[in-house]
Order: C-alpha cells, then structure tokens, then sequence
C-alpha cells in the first residue's frame, strides 16, 4: 500500500531548547510509523520530491494556511474516574479533598453500567484535547476497570490502565479486603489487558497494563511488597503512583513507614522505584530524594494545574532538569480541572514565572533551567517527548522521525476553527512559531482538528463520529 504524505507546517520537538518549525513532505506508512519526511520544502518541488521517492500518483493531504502538524500530546498523570469531579471541592487540600470529594465519586465504579456510560465519554474528551498517549488511574474495581481499558483500546488511543491499589486509610465503601484481593485484582486485570485485540493498525499493543499503587497512605507494607515482587518480575512493566505532593500527606506516610529515611526512600525499599516508574507531582522533594529519583532514572509527572487548585505548591521543575531527570505533563484530573494538556502547559508556565519571580536578583544565577521560566520550546518538549520518556516510549512516540509511528495533532488556528478570531485579525501572517505560541496560551479543543494515533484518525473536530 501506498504511504499518505502529509504537506504543509510542522512542529518538531528536537530538545528542551529547541523545536523545528518548517514547512515539511511527511509520508506514513500502512503501519501507521513514519517512512520518510523532508524539511523545508518549497511548493514548487513537491511532486519532485515525491517522485524522489518513489511516489508518483499519490495523493498529498495539504494543511491550508493556519494549520500545523504536531506530535500528540501525552499525559502522564490522569485519574478517568474523577471526570465527573472536575471543578468540584477546590477548597479543600489534598487529604480531606480525597475524603470529602475523590473516594466517594470513585466508589461509584463498582456499579459498572455507570463505568460503562462515564468512561465512554471521558475517553473521547481526552482524545479530542489532543491526548494520543494517556497514563490512566482507573478504581479498585476490576471490572470498571476492565472497560476502561477495553474502551480505550477500541477507540484506537495509546494508554497504559491500571488498577488502583488500596488496601488501608479508605472508607470502608472504597477499600480493597485485604493486600491479597488487590494484587488479584491487579494481575487479572493485566491478563485482561495484555489479551485485547490488537488494533489492526499496529502491530505493538496501544493499550498497556501499569502497576498503580495509590500512594504509601493507602497501600500497606504487604502490598507494597507483593507490588515490588511482581514489578521484578517484568522489568518492562510500568508503575505509577503520587509522591510528596502536600505537606500533610508526607507527614503522615513518614509516620506509617518510620524505618524509611524519605517518601521517595520508601517507594525504592519496595522496589517500585525504577526507570519505568512515572511520579506524579514530586513537589517538595528534598535533595537526597532528587538524587535518588535521578539514580534511579524514575520519570516526574509535572501536574501544575492541580499542584496550584489543591494547594499543594509549586514544583522546581528546573531544578529536576538540571539534574537530568525525566519530566512530563499530567493533567492529574480532577486536582486539575482540565483534561487538556494545554493547561497543563499555560499552568506549568506560570510555575516557572512564580519561582523565577521568587529568586529574581538572586546572584550567581545558573545557566540551567533552575528558578526560570519555561521557554514555549520547554512547555512543547514537556507535552510531547518528555512525556514519552517518561512512559519510556521515547524511541516510538513524542516526535516526528523516520520509523516512528505517527501519534500526531492537527492543529488549526484558522478563523474558521470556532476559537473567536484572534488568530487572522492581524495585519500579517502570523509565523509558525507564533501560532504555537497563541495555541498553548489560548487555544482549545475547537483548534485540534485532527487527533491522528499509529496512522490512524481517532478524533478532533473533522473526525466523524
Ligand atoms: N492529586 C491527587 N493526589 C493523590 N494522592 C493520592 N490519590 C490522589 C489523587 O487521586 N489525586
Ligand atoms: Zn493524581
């Protein structure tokens, strides 16, 4: 089968500093990876450099002007059955939210018609907000769960879905009978998983299984344990949980493990700290715990939204880049009140303006990314590739390159894409660079008119559903 080429504006995340900006020939193969692109290719040589290689009579998709290509966004951090929840209970912080708000909507999904009706929605959201790779929270309920997953893999989006562990400091509605019963849960539901029909696209799984202890508040010592024991077990299995996100919350988990130095220091004495390990939130580390992180090669879920509606605080996302440390963007609903990566994106930019506002006139300031404000080049490689090293899916999502599979956004800040005109009422034509820039700070769902993952159209604007 012939590939699809793609014609026209490009953005390419290529480090934390820099991004390609360029019109590009982009051609996908029947596998849904990237068989070839071209850079800066002028109109007049199109059908040349087609015929370069090797395609004659094919038809070229060109974006109009106002239109861009982009990889997908990733989110490492979401909770699908919080949805519900969103813009509910920000007056609380974290823990009495989790009481008051949190178990009671999740204790909800034992009832599975309602898993079934939430779920399908809250899926298509996430995939209209440009979301082409997703790191799912789902309840202790393996059976809500279970539909999570097979929703997200029949609506053709990248996800890992995990069963959440909880076995104490839960309300006795939402809390597993024993450390036993939840590691059931969970092996069954990665058996469930790993069994899923492969999309006919692909042949890699889209949707994988993700080992999800809550956090050290809700998992006992043997479940912890058995956790480490069944992640030794499959090094490529991932695992996501929260870590040090309030300051009520590390309080408690130091007095529940006395015989750990740190928070971080208690994830790794159970073997849960590794280099597929996604931490959502890290916002009050200390620095033997941002050594630990980086030894061990774990991955940071930067979650700005949520960090400034529960209070938690503002996270040194700097600093965890000068330390090399892997770092994405979750939208941690419903701490966060958006499901869209775009505001994680503008609330990650305020972040960095509140602490580089915080050390302004400090002396001997670095050359690193500390106490800064983020670049729009840093927010793209944050939403994008940084996300997917986060989900060690660097060498297959995240970017645009030949042999990687084309998880990809069209984006339109045309007048026409229903986003009042702010776009075309200047007196030039906006530079591409500038249209990124005008996507992340004001742009919505009305602007991503096609949601491509592995090749295929699964949502956005012009998908028909
Ligand atoms: N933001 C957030 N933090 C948590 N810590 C434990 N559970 C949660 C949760 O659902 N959301
Ligand atoms: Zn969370």
């Amino acid at each position: 089968m012939s590939p699809l080429v793609y014609y026209g504006s490009v953005i390419n995340p290529v480090s934390l500093k820099l991004f390609k900006a360029n019109r590009c020939l982009l051609a996908v193969g029947s596998s849904g990876n990237i068989d070839w692109i071209v850079e800066d290719v002028e109109d007049w040589v199109v059908q040349e450099t087609m015929a370069a290689h090797g395609c004659v009579d094919v038809e070229v998709v060109s974006l109009r002007d106002g239109e861009f290509l982009m990889p997908g966004f990733v989110d490492t951090h979401t909770h699908a059955p919080q949805v519900p929840n969103i813009g509910s209970g920000q007056q609380y912080e974290l823990l009495e939210w989790l009481e008051n708000i949190t178990f009671p909507m999740e204790s909800n999904f034992s009832n599975v018609e309602f898993a079934e009706r939430t779920y399908a929605s809250v899926v298509r959201r996430v995939i209209n907000s440009g979301t082409t790779t997703c790191c799912y929270f789902g309840t202790i309920h393996l059976e809500a769960t279970k539909i999570l997953a097979e929703i997200v893999n029949a609506c053709g989006q990248r996800a890992f879905v995990g069963n959440c562990n909880i076995d104490r400091n839960a309300p006795d509605h939402y809390i597993s009978p024993s450390a036993e019963a939840s590691m059931s849960t969970t092996k069954t539901l990665i058996s469930h998983i790993k069994q899923l029909p492969l999309n006919p696209h692909s042949v890699e799984p889209l949707v994988q299984p993700i080992l999800t202890p809550r956090f050290a508040i809700t998992c006992t010592s043997p479940l912890l344990a058995s956790l480490g024991e069944l992640a030794a077990s499959d090094p490529t299995l991932r695992i996501q949980t929260h870590i040090s996100e309030n300051p009520s919350e590390i309080t408690f988990t130091m007095s529940l493990f006395p015989e750990c130095s740190s928070y971080a220091g208690v994830y790794d004495s159970f073997g849960l700290l590794r280099a597929n390990t996604v931490l959502a939130h890290a916002v009050h580390l200390d620095e033997e715990e941002i050594k630990l992180v980086a030894q061990k090669n774990a991955g940071i879920s930067h979650c700005p939204t949520s960090n400034f509606n529960l209070s938690s605080g503002v996270a040194p996302i700097g600093r965890y880049l000068d330390q090399k440390i892997k770092v994405g963007l979750g939208t941690d609903v419903s701490g966060g009140y958006s499901p869209s990566i775009l505001s994680a994106i503008q609330n990650a930019s305020i972040a960095s303006k509140v602490l580089a506002m915080q050390h302004r006139g400090d002396s001997g300031a670095s050359a690193g990314f500390a106490n800064k404000q983020l670049s729009v080049a840093s927010l793209l490689y944050l939403a994008t590739l940084g996300g997917a090293e986060v989900c060690n899916l660097e060498t297959s999502v995240g970017s645009f390159s030949v042999g990687k599979s084309f998880d990809a956004l069209v984006v339109s800040v045309r007048d026409d894409s229903g986003n009042p005109a702010i776009w075309g009422s200047g007196p030039a034509p906006k530079s591409l660079e500038g249209m990124l820039e005008q996507f992340f700070f004001c742009g919505d769902d009305r602007n991503i008119s096609r949601v491509y993952v592995q090749g295929k159209l699964i949502g956005g604007t012009a998908h028909k559903r």
